[in-house]
Parts: structure tokens; C-alpha cells; sequence
């Protein structure tokens, strides 16, 4: 076990020598070890051993309980030894929800057992050793043979610049927040308050450069320039995630622009799609494939598509050429057009064929003509053809420079293959409903391979008016047109793909504001290409402006986020407005470890600020969970795996996905270890993210070997 400090200083430290109490401590936690580590050898259970340990007494008998991944009870060793689990054992409740002296009541198989708790530690060690002890206010520690008290070693002492206020007395300042906040703004930031507002904007920032405050603000200011003129239904506020829309939300209210409709791009895609396409599936699929996922937003699909409209023009030349008897003279024609929208190709090909036609032929040719055209809008089989053809997919392939794999192929194709199977409810339409009916009353297929029967993607949608615009040049259909917006923000555009931009961009009658950062692409390698590439897939042309100063953290966070993004950094390091505590890393032997231990941290913190905003960011939903798991039964602490942040004090543990555009006051990494962030591009702008949400401080656990992606920040 290690407490060091990733940036640039040294949380200040007391030290002093053990009192005779405390030496009684360390004696116990060695006895303790040593049983602990004979009942392990006998029961053949690897090293360490626990990573807690409570004195209980109950009915008048004291007892040693040590808190571990598995149980383990021995009584053969000298004094006897019980290790619980520390996830599931009722007795560790009293572990995580009692203070020394507290008196305890749990249920144990049925009954009641009372008891007091004496004393708590958390221990770690070194080589099987004990070689720290978590006392009240500090830890004994072991330090080149020399058992030391310290404080801020085993759990951090978390602290605040003087003066910087906690985030909920920002937000609690409400509507006037915001308006004052546009009083603070910088010079640069009102510079592009202050652009045309007929203009497309484009901000650039280090992550808490106010990209987002500028990019809400300029609603207000283009509302302000075009006075009556600005309708603030027909403007459209993009989001990725749920976290940021609340977020966005609440900014836009606060200025008086509530009207305006803030969306994340999935939930506005889908009630576009939805009314367009009418023909589609209820249900989504529960999850996409991540082969899929890759394929469907990747630019490299046009390659795909351009090969289908390739096949389409020659199925329909042959169609007409049919009802012609032309002997391939349509297929000439359309062939010979280049044009990217099938319609065009049509129609040009129709005017050089029919005045080339014979005025018996010429009905008729003109009838096939218009039947084909008609049918160019429906696209439900130009989708299922495109995902669910190998052939097809392998254009995308060999255009993705390598970004996209052959397995990624099979696993789509055979995915369409399972969506485009009817589910269980209707393959068995003929067998009586009752007998149908899930015990707990879910579908059939729920938690099978059959659960995306009859099912969509996600992702389909935005593909679905990729094929309808490059067929018919428009997106519309006879049930309905995409809404228009004539002033459209587009926050943390690095996060969507051509494809997706594309259909904002179709939606756009008027300018946007985009903001994004680079180095925050954390939704997969190989979508951003270039800023011009956003530009160009959302159809606008501006020049980029680049806020260089990060409002949001301070100097130790921005120092050790950077160090951590090395080479992705796609910008000089922003500059800091103020100094902060240090970055705090502490390498533990595993998950349990971790998991304690921030519980315990927790419990800290909610006694010091009981009003600060606290994140704990794991890597993703599964690890996050499992720490809920652990840190709900300490104090109350909220799972947030769907963007509902309550913007309020307390805990909220969360995966980086769902943090996008947010800040706290603290966070907490829990697993920043080897195999949750392997030293990838990838995982380093994942762990950037995470560091950059904080407004205070931040502590980064190891449970492992830790990930080398802060090798460069240590
Ligand atoms: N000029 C300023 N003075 C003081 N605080 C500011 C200023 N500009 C922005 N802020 C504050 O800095 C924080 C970060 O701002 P914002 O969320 O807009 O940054 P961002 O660039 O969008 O961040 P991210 O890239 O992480 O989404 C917010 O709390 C905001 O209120």
C-alpha cells in the first residue's frame, strides 16, 4: 500500500510518535494478521487477508470480526478468527453504519442479534505485515521499520481553497447566478457573446473553460439581439447525456429562456425518427453490440452506403429497363450519373431516356419512372439490406483505417439477424396467452439472445436519414418533416459522429453555437476526425475560437489531468484561475479494499462539509455499482446511472459516461487500475474527464496495479 500524490505537492502531514495505546493497537493488528494469515494458509485462501477489523461485544463476549472478500471462520487458531464478507455478511453492516461506542441491533438469519461496537479500523499491509492502521483523526503507519501516527495518509484529508464557496451555493444562488455570471464573464467569452447573431459559432476549450456558460449565453444574447424576432420554441439546445440537459436546463430557466428545448441527441433522434419512420419498432434493443455500435456511427459506414445506392440505382435501371425492354439502355443512363442523391440520379437519367424514347414508350417508361420515385422514401429495407449485408459492411471495413474489424461485421450482421426475428410472443401467437406469461410477468425473451427480436438500434436512426436524405435529398416522408431550428447549440460536439451531425444539420434553418473539446472524445476511437469535419457534416462554416483559461479546476487538478492526457492533450494546458489541494492517489491491494476504504472516506467527508457535491466516477456501470453497493450500507448515497444528478449536496456514485459537462465539488476515482484503464488514448481522455469534473479535489484509487495511464501524472 502507497499514499502518494500525483502533481505537484505533498498533502501537509502530522506525524508524531505511537502512545502506549496506540502500540497495544499495532500489537493486536499483528496477532490478529498472523491468525488471520494461518487460518488463510490452512484454508489454502490467498494473501491479504482483511482490510477492516472491528471489536464487538455482544451478550458480555468481545470478538475480533476482520472484514475480507470471502468468509472465513477458524477456530483452531489461537483466540479463534472470523473473517466476513465484507459485501454480504450482516454482521459488516455494524462495520459500515457504527461509530466506537455505538450500540447495534441487525437481523441474523431471523434473529435479532444486539451488541455495542468497540472500535473500528482499516488496516492495509505490505508483504502480509500490517503497515497501516486507520485510527480517530489518522493512521499508524509503518515507515522504514518506524510505527508513526500520521494524518492524511490512509484516507484523504479533503479541502477547499479559502473562500472558493461549494458548488450548491452557486446554484443556490439561482436566477441571479446566471445573470451575474454573465457580469463575469472574461474579455474572450464576451467576445463571442458579442458575434454576430446571424453567425455560427464554434468554442474551443480545455474541459471548464465555459464553453457551455458561453454557448447558453449566446441564447440569451441572439434572443436579446433579435428582440421580437426570436422565437425561443425554435431553438434546440443538443446535450449527450441527461446530466448535462438538467444541467442546461436549469442555466436557460435561470436566464428566462425556458422555452427553449434542451434535448440529449438520443432522445431527440428518436421522437424525430419515430414520427418520420412511423413504421418502426416499439422497442429498442436493450443493448447494442458493441461491433455494431462501432460500425453504425462510423464514418467509414458512408463507404457502405454509397456501395448500397450503388446496387439500389442498378436493382431499379433493371426494373425499369424491364418494363423498357431496353436492353440495359436505363441501366447506362443511371449508371453514367454520379449524382449522390438517388432522385437526381433518377430524374437526370429519366429526361435523357424518355426524350430518347418513342412516343408508344414513353407512358409507360414515365409510370415506372414515377412508381420508383414514389417508392425511394421507404428505407426500411435499404437499413436492414445495409446492417445485415457482410458484403456491404466490408466497404466500411477497408475505409476505416483500421478503425472497424471483420468481427465487427459478423457481430452486426448477425445481430440484424436476431432483430429481424419475430419475437417469442408472436413466433407463438397460436398457443393461449396464459400460457405465455413470464413469472414476473416480463417478455419472453427478456435476458435471452432472442431479447432483440423485433427490435431497433439506437444507432439506426441516425442512418435511417443518412439512407432517406442520399435517396430522396430530403428528410421527409408522406407521415412527416424533421423539425426545424433556427438557432441550434450543439455542447460537447466531439461526442457525436458525422452521421448524427448530419441530421442536425439537416434540422438546421438558421446558425448554430458548437462547443466542444477533443480531448474529452470518450465514446469510442475513430469518430472525431477534425473540427472541419464537424463543421462540414453539420453544413456551416465559421472559424474556431479557443478559450484558454479553466474556470472549474484548479492548478494541481488541471496539472495531474493533463499529465494524464499526455499525448492526447490536443492543446496547451489551459491556464488556472486558482490553487487547490493536491490530487491524492492511494494504491490498495483490491476492489474490497478500494471499496471500503471510500466509504470510510465518505463518512469523513460528510462530517467536514456535510454541503459539498461529491462524485464518486467509476470507469462504468458494473464497477460503479458494486461501490454503491458497498458505500450505501455507510451513508446515503445515490446510484446515478441514467444522468439524474440531483445537483444537491450528498454522494453520488456514477460511471464517466454519465458525467459529461458536470462538476462537483469532490471526486473520487475508485478503480483506476490496470485493467479498467489500460494505457489507451481511449482511457486516458476517460480518466481526464473524470479528474476535470471536480471543483476542489481529488482522490484516485488503485485497487491493483495502477493504471498506467498515471505513470505520467506521478
Ligand atoms: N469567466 C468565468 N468566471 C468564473 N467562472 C466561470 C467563468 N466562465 C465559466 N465559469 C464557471 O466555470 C465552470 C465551468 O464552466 P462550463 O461548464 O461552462 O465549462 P465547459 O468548458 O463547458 O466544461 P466541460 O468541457 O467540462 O464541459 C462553471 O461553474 C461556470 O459557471
Amino acid at each position: 500500500m502507497a499514499a502518494e500524490n500525483i502533481g505537484v505537492r505533498s498533502q501537509a502531514r502530522a506525524v508524531r510518535e505511537l502512545t502506549a495505546g496506540e502500540w497495544i493497537i499495532v500489537a493486536e493488528q499483528k496477532r490478529l494478521a498472523a491468525a488471520a494469515r494461518e487460518a488463510a494458509r490452512r484454508g489454502k485462501a490467498g494473501a491479504p487477508p482483511y482490510f477492516a477489523h472491528m471489536r464487538i461485544c455482544s451478550a458480555g463476549r468481545a470478538r475480533d470480526v476482520l472484514l475480507g472478500l470471502d468468509s472465513h471462520i477458524d477456530t483452531s487458531a489461537e483466540g479463534g478468527i472470523t473473517v466476513v464478507d465484507y459485501r454480504r455478511a450482516p454482521i459488516a453492516e455494524v462495520f459500515f453504519a457504527c461509530e466506537p461506542g455505538d450500540e447495534y441491533e441487525i437481523e441474523v438469519n431471523g434473529r435479532t442479534v444486539t451488541g455495542i461496537l468497540e472500535r473500528r479500523h482499516l488496516v492495509t499491509f505490505e508483504e502480509d505485515e500490517p503497515s497501516a492502521i486507520t485510527v480517530p483523526n489518522g493512521a499508524l503507519r509503518q515507515v522504514d521499520g518506524t510505527w508513526r501516527f500520521e494524518t492524511g495518509v490512509l484516507l484523504p484529508t479533503f479541502s477547499r481553497a479559502p473562500g472558493q464557496p461549494l458548488a450548491v451555493d452557486l446554484f443556490g444562488r439561482g436566477p441571479d447566478f446566471q445573470r451575474n455570471m454573465a457580469a463575469l464573464l472574461s474579455s474572450d467569452q464576451t467576445a463571442l457573446l458579442e458575434r454576430d447573431p446571424n453567425e455560427t459559432v464554434l468554442v474551443l476549450g480545455a474541459a471548464g473553460s465555459g464553453k457551455t456558460t458561453v454557448a447558453i449565453h449566446r441564447v440569451a444574447s441572439i434572443a436579446r439581439a433579435r428582440k421580437g424576432d426570436f422565437d425561443p420554441k425554435k431553438a434546440l439546445v443538443i446535450v449527450p447525456e441527461a446530466g448535462l440537459r438538467h444541467l442546461a436546463e436549469r442555466m436557460l430557466r435561470d436566464l428566462g429562456l425556458d422555452a427553449v428545448a434542451v434535448r440529449t441527441f438520443d432522445d431527440w433522434i428518436r421522437a424525430e425518427a419515430r414520427r418520420i419512420f412511423p413504421w418502426l419498432p416499439a422497442r429498442e434493443a436493450p443493448e447494442t453490440p458493441l461491433g455494431a455500435r462501432r460500425i453504425k456511427r462510423h464514418p467509414a459506414l458512408f463507404s457502405a452506403i454509397d456501395a448500397l445506392l450503388d446496387q439500389r440505382t442498378r436493382e431499379l435501371a433493371a426494373r425499369i429497363d424491364r418494363v423498357h425492354a431496353g436492353r440495359g439502355a436505363i441501366q447506362r443512363a443511371l449508371e453514367a450519373r454520379r449524382e449522390p442523391i438517388l432522385e437526381k440520379r433518377l430524374e437526370r437519367g429519366a429526361v435523357e431516356v424518355l426524350a430518347a424514347a418513342s412516343p408508344k414508350q414513353r407512358p409507360l417508361l414515365e409510370e415506372a419512372f414515377r412508381e420508383e420515385l414514389r417508392k425511394l422514401e421507404d428505407v426500411r429495407e435499404d437499413l436492414y439490406a445495409l446492417v445485415g449485408d457482410r458484403a456491404l459492411l466490408a466497404h466500411a471495413v477497408r475505409d476505416s483505417g483500421g478503425d472497424l474489424t471483420r468481427a465487427g461485421v459478423e457481430q452486426t450482421a448477425e445481430h440484424t439477424r436476431r432483430q429481424l426475428d419475430e419475437p417469442s410472443e408472436i413466433r407463438f401467437a397460436h398457443v393461449d396467452a396464459d400460457r405465455l406469461v413470464t413469472l414476473d410477468g416480463r417478455s419472453l425473451d427478456d435476458g435471452t439472445p432472442d431479447a432483440v427480436a423485433g427490435t431497433v438500434d439506437i444507432e439506426d436512426y441516425a442512418v435511417l436519414f443518412e439512407l432517406l436524405w442520399r435517396k430522396t435529398g430530403r428528410t421527409q416522408t408522406r407521415a412527416g418533416k424533421l423539425r426545424r431550428a433556427r438557432h441550434l447549440v450543439v455542447d460537447e460536439a466531439q461526442s457525436l459522429t458525422s452521421i448524427e451531425l448530419r441530421v442536425l444539420g439537416h434540422a438546421l434553418h438558421g446558425n448554430a453555437t458548437i462547443a466542444g473539446d477533443e480531448a474529452q472524445v470518450i465514446d469510442g476511437d475513430g469518430y472525431f476526425t477534425s473540427w472541419d469535419d464537424t463543421l462540414s457534416a453539420l453544413g456551416v462554416r465559421t472559424t474556431a475560437s479557443y478559450l484558454k483559461t479553466s474556470y472549474r479546476c484548479p492548478r494541481p487538478i488541471l496539472d495531474a489531468a493533463y499529465a494524464i492526457l499526455g499525448p492526447e492533450a490536443a492543446a496547451a494546458k489551459p491556464a488556472a484561475v486558482r490553487d487547490g489541494g493536491p490530487v491524492l492517489h492511494t494504491v490498495l491491494p483490491n476492489e474490497g479494499h478500494a471499496a471500503v476504504f471510500v466509504a470510510e472516506a465518505l463518512r469523513g467527508l460528510a462530517r467536514t462539509e456535510p454541503r459539498a457535491m461529491v462524485a464518486v466516477i467509476a470507469h462504468d456501470a458494473a464497477t460503479a455499482r458494486a461501490v454503491h453497493d458497498v458505500v450505501a450500507r455507510a451513508l446515503p448515497a445515490r446510484l446515478v446511472l441514467d444522468g439524474d444528478f440531483a445537483f444537491a449536496p450528498g454522494v453520488e456514485i456514477t460511471e464517466v459516461a454519465q458525467v459529461k459537462g458536470l462538476e462537483f465539488d469532490y471526486v473520487i476515482v475508485p478503480d483506476a487500475n490496470a485493467p479498467s484503464y489500460p494505457d489507451t488514448p481511449l482511457h486516458r481522455r476517460m480518466l481526464h474527464v473524470a479528474l476535470t469534473r471536480a471543483i476542489h479535489q481529488v482522490w484516485i484509487l488503485s485497487p491493483g496495479e495502477p493504471s498506467r495511464c498515471l505513470a505520467g501524472g506521478t
